[in-house]
């Protein structure tokens, strides 16, 4: 399989090299040639897989020849291994239509850990074969951090610089980036938004005084490799509800559009899915693109869901080029004009093509919290912020109440205790594995949200190519 870029002008690599690459040189996001397609016959004998057979089978089209089956397998089995859950992404119901995807179970407690598992192994596989060691530059607004962090603490030849907005993570969520001691990982809290920290970093993987030193790599959704692995549990929700013979629809809580475009990958492949629905907090930018077309960068407003106070998403420019019959030349002026202006209008092509298949909602903090109250007075659930607004958005879409909808349950209610405190009067506590997190030694440094000092932090610590 060839990865290209969105943008169209940077040389094709296949799946080792662009998830060692991370972004494409031309700015753009690396995406498979075309979309591997599986018929209604080799989908329905995926049912009842164990998790890591079906991640190995639905991700193989992918990973070609970088890979060989046998060894993707293990790659897998020892990924998922390390999840509490023997189903790795457990469906849980709560009433008649709606259904939760349980994706915190792995070891950081968030959905990024299903993907991040992986990768940290993909990086470990493709280093070991030669090359630069890899200078991994992160952002995160809480989740990617610390599941990035634990799957390369320790590693061999991978440094991990991961910026985070300061003040604007959960407690927990920083002290699972920041009590990681190993000399590989370097947390920085700097001085603005995930958007900030996010531009920054894409802006090293350009800057050839970076790039010429220092084989930049990738832990963010702009990673292919990252959004591949969670196509997998689009698949593997869809087959114990009954997929390939019935459809089913998925509530997405987005910020970065990364998780949600897993799912769009789900149903080029073939999976029969009735409708995505993208749930934003007040932090809208998908929202109003779905809606009317508006693209434009908002100000980041912090909310209780700080994982999707974003305003600027990556992922969207993978949607787009697909939807504008992947011509990288326009797609490449369409995205110089919003990072010029800061904002664009969706062409009448890819309006249309996105309302076929996504339905999207804002939801309002009260609405978060009634969410909340509902699935613990339905089920005795506690869902985290995150996943509220998902839910909240399943229950408003009006599907077709013969059509299951699957909200994407995408991080662990103890992540975010004092909102899920507020909301309910319960108080999630932490699980076992990380029941002493707050007697922790914590490490990070503090930077201005300024490219130059970040560059400098970066360039003084990481190992050089040769
Ligand atoms: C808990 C949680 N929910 C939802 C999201 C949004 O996912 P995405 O950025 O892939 O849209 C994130 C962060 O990415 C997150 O950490
Ligand atoms: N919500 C994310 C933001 C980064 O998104 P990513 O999926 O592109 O890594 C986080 O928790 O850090």
């Amino acid at each position: 399989m060839e990865y290209v870029s969105t943008r169209g002008s940077a040389p094709a690599l296949d799946f080792a090299g662009a998830t060692l690459a991370g972004l494409a040189s031309d700015g753009g996001l690396y995406v498979p040639r075309e979309w591997p397609r599986f018929s209604a016959d080799e989908i329905a004998a995926m049912a009842g897989l164990p998790y890591a057979e079906l991640a190995a089978r639905i991700m193989q089209p992918f990973v070609g020849d970088s890979l060989t089956p046998q060894r993707l397998l293990e790659l897998t089995t020892q990924a998922y291994g390390r999840f509490a859950h023997k189903a790795v992404t457990p469906l849980r119901q709560l009433d008649q239509q709606q259904w939760l995807l349980e994706l915190f179970h792995g070891p950081t407690l968030a959905f990024k850990d299903v993907a991040l598992q992986l990768l940290g192994l993909l990086f470990e596989e493709f280093l070991g074969r030669g090359g630069d060691p890899l200078t991994i530059v992160g952002a995160t607004s809480g989740d990617t951090g610390s599941a990035a962090i634990d799957a390369v603490a320790g590693r061999a030849r991978v440094d991990i610089f991961m910026l985070h907005p300061k003040g604007r993570v959960s407690d927990v969520q920083r002290r699972q980036m920041t009590t990681v001691l190993a000399p590989n990982v370097h947390n920085v809290a700097i001085e603005g938004t995930f958007d900030d920290a996010q531009a920054m970093v894409k802006r090293m993987f350009n800057d050839p005084a970076m790039t010429g030193r220092f084989a930049i790599g990738a832990v963010n959704s702009i990673n292919w490799a990252r959004l591949m692995a969670q196509v997998v549990y689009y698949f593997a929700a869809a087959l114990q509800l009954g997929a390939p013979q019935r459809k089913v629809a998925f509530a997405v809580p987005t910020g970065n559009f990364g998780d949600v475009f897993a799912g769009y990958v789900a149903a080029q492949m073939g999976l029969p899915v009735e409708r995505l629905i993208v749930a934003t907090n007040v932090n809208d930018i998908l929202h109003r693109a779905l809606t009317s077309g508006d693209y434009s960068q908002g100000t980041v407003t912090p909310t209780a869901a700080p994982s999707m106070d974003i305003q600027v998403s990556s992922n969207f420019e993978r949607l787009l080029f697909d939807l504008n019959g992947r011509d990288g030349a326009a797609l490449a002026a369409q995205m110089a004009g919003f990072e010029k202006t800061r904002a664009m209008q969706l062409t009448n092509a890819q309006r249309e093509g996105a309302a076929a298949l996504f339905s999207s909602a804002r939801v309002e903090p009260e609405e978060m919290a009634q969410a909340i109250r509902w699935a613990f007075d339905a089920s005795g659930e506690l869902l985290d912020p995150h996943t509220a607004i998902g839910l909240h958005a399943a229950r408003g879409a009006g599907i077709d109440p013969a059509v299951p909808v699957v909200t994407l349950a995408t991080a662990h209610p103890a992540k975010f205790r004092d909102a899920v405190e507020r909301a309910t009067g319960q108080r999630p506590s932490l699980p076992a594995r990380i029941g002493d997190l707050f007697e922790r030694e914590e490490r990070m440094i503090e930077l201005p949200g300024d490219y130059d000092a970040i560059a400098h932090y970066v360039a003084k610590h990481a190992v050089p190519r040769g």
